[in-house]
């Protein structure tokens, strides 16, 4: 069974060497959708009797790790100094600077390794993250997907 589970956030990014606009400072109202798989809980009694994870669980897990995070922040690649730099002059201001260039494909891969590791197999039913979706506009998404990313 697969239950998906969608959060949405806005945040700040650019593509520093981008050929058209996206090189320019702008924001997005992302979406980042979560799909775990396992067996429906069968445990009599239990608030999780019936599902594969609790949906409330599933949403605060990723709120933490991911969507509270980025929500708005700045996104920023580490080798992007001239916005680093930028950004640094700007009292309090929440930027979360990242290895890689913040497209919508690198930000599903590291929100896929992040919460990977944060979905725990509490009751024993082979829970299991699948797949992120990161939608960085209604129209463009990308995938990271186990085992091929
Ligand atoms: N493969 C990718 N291509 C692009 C990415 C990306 O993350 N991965 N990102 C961008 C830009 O960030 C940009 O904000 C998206 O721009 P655009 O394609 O113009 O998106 P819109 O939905 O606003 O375009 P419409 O034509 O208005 O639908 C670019 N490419
Ligand atoms: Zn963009």
């Amino acid at each position: 069974m697969q239950i998906t589970r969608r959060l949405e956030f806005d945040a700040g990014h650019r593509i520093p060497h981008h050929k058209s606009q996206c090189r320019h400072m702008h924001g997005h109202r992302y979406a980042i959708e979560i799909t775990l798989s396992g067996a429906i809980i069968e445990i009599e009694g239990i608030s999780e009797q019936g599902m594969v994870m609790d949906f409330t669980d599933v949403k605060n897990i990723a709120y933490t790790y991911i969507a509270g995070v980025w929500d708005h922040a700045f996104l920023v690649y580490t080798g992007d100094t001239q916005v680093i730099e930028f950004l640094k002059t700007l009292p309090e201001h929440k930027t979360v600077a990242l290895p890689f260039i913040p497209t919508a494909e690198n930000l599903a891969a590291e929100a896929f390794r992040i919460l990977d590791k944060a979905y725990q197999d509490t009751y024993g039913n082979n829970l299991r993250l699948e797949q992120v979706r990161l939608y960085e506009t209604p129209n463009n998404w990308a995938d990271a997907v186990r085992n091929k990313i």
